[in-house]
């Protein structure tokens, strides 16, 4: 799925009503209906408490009061608070005129702060105050009112399309924003949606489809994509023909483990098996053979003449894909035989971990990679690589350029992990979740990474699949048990069901 910018999105909505001949005030009752399915869905709506919407006077306010009116007609007691309604748009006025009988709904203003209701009763806050018009940080009553919402600890807030206060597209700094539980977006998520020091304002968040104009989306240009199911599963086919061998699927080579850290190395053969590649040869230290041996009798085991870590140059010709990171470590001669890997392989490398540290010594070596290798940094990785950041927004514009001046692609790990490209476009996924903040979770991440792109369906496809997988199978592995219990090896023994469930093959 697109993410749009803010200018984007208003010409998606224009268009949409001359592609579909309708009304603005016809679209907007459109998303109305969308959003009240939406809420009415929640296991835990309570349709016999109160539901307070605080409602601004631009579209977003309409979208506020027509949801209003929908849960009025219901029978559920509403209270509508017009907040400094000064010059309602046109759709908003719309919307007021069609309120229903009085019977369960109040309205009332607050042009100053003294005017904020003592919200006694638990209930739903809607918040309808700002929506993607937002052009400057919110002052005056509506920061007051934005304050008291705040301190409304005891009710659910759900924020009509952005949390009130926030941009779609940046980061306002030190601006007063709302901070939901539930955003529910119309048409397209928000860029700002991935940054991730906004993400305890936005709260969860769910598209709300309103049938946007295909046509006009195709034609909007935008670097910035979210990965979701139905984007993932026109990126590559994974069926297998009758007459393939494992030739067919490409030999990986993972460089993995040390003394006290063969885990990471296993870990990460046994995901890359997982993802189907056909040959693995694992490359570990001495006191690693017996070990990968009798753990991952699928792979085969090259040996480094060092006892306790990796230290050889060896030959890394004939490999479809490399991985090296992962538990390698950092004693002497570490960085001379990764030096030897980077500068005798044409093949696209995934770095991880300590390969990530040591490069981070290493600047220079950036450049040296082979093109279209592959970072995958959590963001302290990143940041002993590439410097700290002023904010999320500069951080990832600061991938995106990255990748474009070395020709890599770049994965900030992390909740909708970041995918810079060497084309300049950036996708953010879907899957995942907190469970997999968990040891060894990024050694699977390389592994899987690794196997797709051993099996030659472009370093692209593989990097985006790889994220999105190992994510789905992350939120597989969760099903029936607590996060705080999940352990990486759950990740990888979902994968089976989660390439299944992506690609039915
Ligand atoms: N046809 C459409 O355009 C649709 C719009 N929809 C809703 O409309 C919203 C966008 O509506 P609007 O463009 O009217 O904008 P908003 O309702 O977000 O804001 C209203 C107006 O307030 C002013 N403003 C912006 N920032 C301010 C600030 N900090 N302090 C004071 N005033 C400020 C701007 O002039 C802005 O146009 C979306 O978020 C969505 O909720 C949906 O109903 C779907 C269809
Ligand atoms: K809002």
């Amino acid at each position: 799925m697109k993410i749009l910018n803010q200018e984007q999105m208003h010409w998606v909505d224009q268009q949409t009503m001359i592609d579909q001949r309708i009304s603005s005030t016809e679209l907007m009752e459109r998303a109305v209906h969308e959003l009240y399915k939406c809420i009415r869905s929640f296991t835990w709506f309570d349709p016999l408490s109160p539901v307070f919407v605080f409602a601004g006077s631009g579209n977003n306010g309409g979208d506020g009061i027509g949801l209003a009116r929908l849960l009025a007609e219901e029978g559920v007691e509403v209270h509508l608070f017009y907040c400094d309604y000064s010059e309602p748009s046109a759709d908003n006025l719309h919307m007021r005129e069609h309120l229903p009988h009085r019977k369960y709904l109040t309205e009332k203003s607050i042009t100053n702060p003294a005017d904020f209701p003592t919200l006694d009763r638990k209930g739903l806050i809607i918040d309808a105050l700002f929506g993607s018009g937002l052009n400057r940080p919110i002052e005056g009553v509506w920061r007051s009112v934005v304050e008291s919402i705040n301190t409304q600890h005891t009710n659910r807030v759900i924020s009509i399309d952005i949390p009130s206060g926030m941009h779609p597209d940046k980061i306002l700094e030190n601006a007063v924003c709302i901070h939901a539980d539930i955003t529910l977006t119309i048409g397209q998520p928000k860029y700002s949606f991935f940054f991730p020091e906004l993400g305890d304002i936005i709260g969860d968040w769910v598209v709300i489809d309103i049938k946007l104009s295909e046509a006009a989306l195709e034609k909007c240009d935008t670097h910035m994509y979210y990965l979701d199911a139905p984007f993932i599963k026109g990126y590559g086919d994974l069926s297998r023909k009758r007459f393939s061998h494992k030739g067919t699927f490409g030999h990986a080579l993972l460089i993995n483990g040390s003394y006290g850290k063969m885990g990471a190395a296993i870990l990460a053969a046994r995901s890359c098996l997982r993802s189907g590649v056909g040959l693995l040869t694992c490359h570990v230290p001495r006191i690693g053979y017996p070990i990968m041996q009798i753990s991952v009798p699928e792979s085969m085991v090259s040996v480094d003449q060092h006892e306790f870590y990796f230290h050889t140059k060896i030959d890394v010709s004939g490999y479809d894909a490399i991985g090296i990171g992962s538990g390698i470590d950092h004693g002497n001669g570490v960085c001379e035989a990764l030096l030897h890997v980077i500068q005798n392989t044409t093949v696209p490398l995934v770095l991880d971990a300590d390969a990530l540290n040591i490069l981070a010594e290493h600047a220079d070596w950036l450049g040296k990679l082979p093109r279209n290798s592959i970072l995958t940094p959590h963001p302290g990785e990143f940041k002993r690589l590439f410097g700290s950041w002023i904010n999320d927004a500069e951080k990832l514009d600061r991938q995106r350029n990255l990748s474009r001046q070395y020709g890599l692609f770049i994965v900030l790990k992390g909740a909708n992990t970041s995918i810079s490209c060497p084309d300049g476009q950036i996708y953010f996924n879907s899957t995942g979740n907190p469970g997999m903040a968990t040891a060894g979770s990024g050694d699977t991440l390389t592994g899987i990474i690794t196997g797709l792109c051993a099996q030659n369906m472009g370093t692209k496809s593989a990097v985006l699949m790889g994220v999105y997988i190992h994510g789905l199978a992350g939120d597989l592995a969760v099903k029936g048990q607590s996060q705080l219990s999940m352990v990486s090896s759950d990740i990888t023994n979902h994968l089976g069901a989660a390439f299944y469930e992506t690609f039915q093959t």
